[in-house]
C-alpha cells in the first residue's frame, strides 16, 4: 500500500489506497511497426473481431480496469511501416458496443473527434454504449486539427473559425447538460394512471452557443453513470488545461520519470485551480511492455523486432520496399555524428568508435542497453541496426522479466509521477497475455492491483466521484449483468 503525498494533493487525494490504473490501449496490429511480422503474431485486419475479443476476455480476466479504443477519421498507406494499427480498424464506437456485450466488468472507451462530430450525437451514442454495458463506458473527446481528417469532412464550417479547445469545452458542457435532461427517475411507468413518464423530469437543455444549438431532451434516458467519463490525450498546455477542468482520465506520454513527476504534480495543481480534488483526474502514461519469463527471454523478443523492424539495409529486398527516407546508414551517420557510409548495419560497434560518437549518439547507445541488455564491447554488442531502430522508435519501451517491468511501474507509481498506465502491446496475442499472466500478477503481489473487481462501472473501477450534477443512488438492476 502507498500513501502519497505530492505538493499538489490534498486531504482528499492523501486517501488513494495505492491501487494503480491500469488500461490496455487496443491495437490489433501492434505497436511496435514490425510487431506483425513476429511469428504467430496477429496480422489480418479481417479477422479483427475475433483478436478484439480474445485481448478483452484476457484483459478482464486479469482485472484490467478498461479497454481504451483510438480513433482517426483517415488513413494513409504512407503510414504501412511507421504506424501500421492505423492502417485499417473498426470505429472505436462500434467496437465499445461489440465488446460490451462480450464482457462484464471491465471498462470501454471510445473515442470521438470534437471537431467532427456533432455532441447530440455522441451524447446518444455515449449514453447507448453506457446503458448496454451496464455503465462501463469512457469517452475519449480529441481535440485535435488534422489536414487528412478534414479532407474527408468537406470544406470547413464555421466553427472552424473558433478557437478548438474553446469548442471542446462547449462540445462537453452540450455533452453534460444532454446527459441531465433525463431525471433518474423520469421513467415511472405507472400503470395504474397510464403515465409512463414524469414529464417534470424530463427538460428541455436549449442550448445557444458560439459553436452549437441543441435543443433537446436527448433521446436516450440518463447514463448509467450519470456522466460518461470523459478521457483526454494531448500534451500541449491547452490539452492539459482541459483535461485539468473537464476530463476524467488524462493520457499523457512523457519521456522520463523526472518530466513525468513534473507534469503530474502541475496538472494535479491545475485540477485543484479548476475547483476539483486532484483525485477527480486520474493520469495514466503510455508504456509498452516488452516481456518475457526471464529478461533474457524479453530481450531476444525485442532482438527478432528489431531484426523484423525494415531498414534500407543495402539489400536487394530493402531495395523494393518503398521505405521511409530515414530509415538508412545516411541518416544515422547524421545523428551519431561518423561517416559510417561502409558500415553494415549488422556490425557491432566498437568501443574506439563509440568515444566518437556525439551526445546524441551516446544516447542512442543508453536507450540500446537499457532495452536490449546490449553492450559496447560486450558479447552481446550493440549494432547499427540496433541504433537506428532505437532512434526510429520512441515508444516508451520497457524490456524486461515480470519483475522488472513491474519494477517500472511501481516506481513511477511511488514517484506520484502517474495514477496509472495505458500498456501498448508490441503485437498480439502472446505478448499482452504474457503481460497479463505474468506481470499483473506480479503488481498484485506488492499491493499495486486490485485482487478482483470491486465495482461494476468504470467510474467505479476510477474511484471517481462525478463531474457535475450528483447522481442519485443507481437502481440495483443497472449494478448486477446476470443475463
Ligand atoms: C497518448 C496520446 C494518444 C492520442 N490518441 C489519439 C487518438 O486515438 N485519436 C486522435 O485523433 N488523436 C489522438 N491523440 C491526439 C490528441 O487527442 C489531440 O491532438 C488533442 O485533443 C489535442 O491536444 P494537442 O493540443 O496536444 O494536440 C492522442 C494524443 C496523445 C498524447
Amino acid at each position: 500500500m502507498t500513501n502519497h503525498t505530492s505538493p499538489a494533493s490534498d486531504a482528499d487525494w492523501s486517501e488513494r489506497d495505492g491501487h494503480l490504473v491500469l488500461g490496455a490501449m487496443v491495437r490489433t496490429l501492434g505497436s511496435f511497426p514490425s510487431g506483425w511480422r513476429y511469428p504467430g503474431a496477429h496480422n489480418d485486419p479481417s479477422t479483427d473481431p475475433r483478436a478484439l475479443k480474445r485481448l478483452a476476455l484476457a484483459a478482464e480476466k486479469a482485472g484490467l480496469d478498461y479497454l481504451f479504443l483510438g480513433d482517426w477519421l483517415a488513413t494513409d498507406p504512407e503510414l504501412e511501416f511507421s504506424d501500421p494499427h492505423l492502417l485499417s480498424r473498426i470505429d472505436s464506437m462500434s467496437t465499445a458496443a461489440y465488446l460490451a456485450a462480450i464482457t462484464r466488468r471491465i471498462g470501454l472507451v471510445g473515442t470521438v473527434e470534437a471537431a467532427h462530430s456533432e455532441p447530440y450525437a455522441t451524447a446518444r451514442a455515449a449514453a447507448s454504449i453506457d446503458r448496454l454495458s451496464g455503465g462501463r463506458f469512457g469517452l475519449n473527446l480529441t481535440v485535435g486539427a488534422d489536414a487528412k481528417v478534414e479532407a474527408n469532412f468537406g470544406p470547413p464550417g464555421a466553427r472552424s473559425q473558433l478557437d478548438r479547445f474553446e469548442v471542446a469545452d462547449e462540445y462537453v458542457a452540450v455533452l453534460r447538460g444532454l446527459w441531465d435532461t433525463w431525471g433518474e427517475d423520469a421513467f415511472t411507468r405507472n400503470v395504474a394512471t397510464a403515465a409512463i413518464i414524469d414529464r417534470s423530469r424530463v427538460t428541455p437543455l436549449d442550448h445557444v452557443g458560439p459553436a452549437f444549438e441543441v435543443a433537446g431532451p436527448l433521446n436516450v434516458q440518463r447514463p448509467v453513470q450519470g456522466h460518461v467519463p470523459l478521457v483526454h490525450a494531448g500534451t500541449s498546455r491547452r490539452a492539459q488545461q482541459f483535461a485539468a477542468e473537464q476530463a476524467d482520465i488524462y493520457v499523457v506520454a512523457p519521456t522520463s520519470l523526472g518530466d513525468a513527476a513534473e507534469f503530474y504534480h502541475e496538472t494535479k495543481a491545475r485540477v485543484e485551480e479548476a475547483g476539483r480534488a486532484a483525485s477527480a483526474l486520474t493520469i495514466v502514461a503510455l508504456v509498452l511492455p516488452i516481456v518475457g519469463e526471464t529478461r533474457a527471454d524479453a530481450w531476444a523478443v525485442y532482438d527478432r523486432l528489431v531484426e523484423l523492424f525494415p531498414i534500407d539495409d543495402g539489400t536487394p529486398e530493402s531495395a523494393k520496399l518503398d521505405l521511409p527516407g530515414n530509415r538508412n546508414i545516411r541518416h544515422l551517420r547524421q545523428i551519431i555524428g561518423l561517416p559510417l557510409v561502409e558500415r553494415r548495419f549488422d556490425e557491432a560497434v566498437t568501443p574506439g568508435t563509440a568515444s566518437r560518437f556525439t551526445a546524441a549518439g551516446d544516447r542512442l547507445v543508453d536507450l540500446v542497453t537499457r532495452r536490449s541488455g546490449r553492450t559496447i564491447g560486450g558479447t552481446r554488442p550493440v549494432t547499427y541496426r540496433h541504433l537506428l531502430v532505437a532512434h526510429l522508435i520512441r515508444s516508451p519501451i520497457v524490456v524486461g522479466s515480470p519483475a522488472d517491468i513491474a519494477d517500472h511501474l511501481e516506481t513511477w507509481f511511488r514517484a506520484s509521477a502517474v495514477d496509472g498506465f495505458n500498456v501498448l502491446n508490441a503485437f498480439l496475442h502472446e505478448q499482452f497475455e504474457t503481460f497479463a499472466r505474468l506481470v499483473v500478477p506480479e503488481l498484485r503481489s506488492r499491493g499495486l492491483v486490485r485482487d478482483e473487481y470491486e465495482a461494476v462501472t468504470l467510474r467505479g473501477h476510477l474511484r471517481s466521484p462525478l463531474h457535475g450534477t450528483p447522481v442519485p443512488p443507481l437502481a440495483a438492476a443497472h449494478l448486477t449483468r446476470t443475463d
